[in-house]
């Protein structure tokens, strides 16, 4: 007879574990959150934070990017992609109270966050690395997913390689080391019937003394 994991009152928590993506370093934590702490931050974060649908600027014309934002930090944190200048709005109590839970559990100090609201299977987010100078050469990264899964695609830049890993509600994804140097990745369109999501990245902006 085979023993039961987990006795009626413990959570069944699913391990952590590490994508298998050459000259990366990815990481992935199914149930990070429980889900009644998942659905509480992502009520919290589609009532409270000032979103927007930005445009973005492509052979000379303004073209309304497919998903709403809204960027947050530290006062200091100006951050630039795409040809989009963005000015961070203060953090929200959801907000810091997520980033500290991702300090913790990576070790690592955030001074900003990129929250992308999904509305529905419309809305996507091209292929890209995020390797934009402030974020220095090896960015941790850490995206938390409240909502809809969605699959994340990661495309080796030279291989062209792909791998997909599907991100929960409730997940975290730490990107780090090299994987911004090696690695594309995005949310594709789905013509499904599917509900809405939330990512936030938090970062680490290296900003002049
Ligand atoms: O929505 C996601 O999971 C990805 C977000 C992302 O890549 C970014 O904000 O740079
Ligand atoms: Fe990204």
């Amino acid at each position: 007879m085979q023993l039961p994991l987990f006795s009626g009152t413990e959570k069944a928590v699913k391990s952590p574990f590490t994508l298998p993506l050459p000259e990366a370093h990815v990481r992935y934590y199914p149930q990070w959150l429980t889900t009644e702490q998942a659905n509480l931050y992502k009520k919290r974060l589609v009532e409270s934070l000032p979103w927007r649908q930005d445009s973005l600027r492509m052979f000379g014309k303004s073209i309304p990017i497919p998903r709403l934002q809204s960027w947050h930090g530290d006062a200091n944190c100006h951050y630039t992609y795409s040809g989009l200048s963005l000015s961070p709005a203060p953090w929200t109590k959801e907000l810091a109270a997520i980033r500290d839970l991702c300090s913790a559990e990576v070790g690592a100090h955030f001074n900003s966050v990129l929250a992308n609201w999904y509305r529905d299977g419309q809305d996507s987010m091209s292929m890209h690395a995020d390797d934009e100078p402030e974020l220095g050469p090896a960015p941790t990264i850490a995206s938390v997913t409240l909502g809809e899964a969605r699959p994340f695609v990661f495309k080796h830049k030279e291989t062209k390689a792909r791998h997909v890993q599907v991100l929960e509600h409730g997940s975290l994804l730490v990107m780090s080391g090299s994987t911004q140097h090696h690695y594309f990745h995005g949310i594709a369109k789905t013509t499904k019937p599917i509900g809405d999501r939330i990512n936030l990245t938090y970062r680490q902006l290296i900003l002049p003394d």
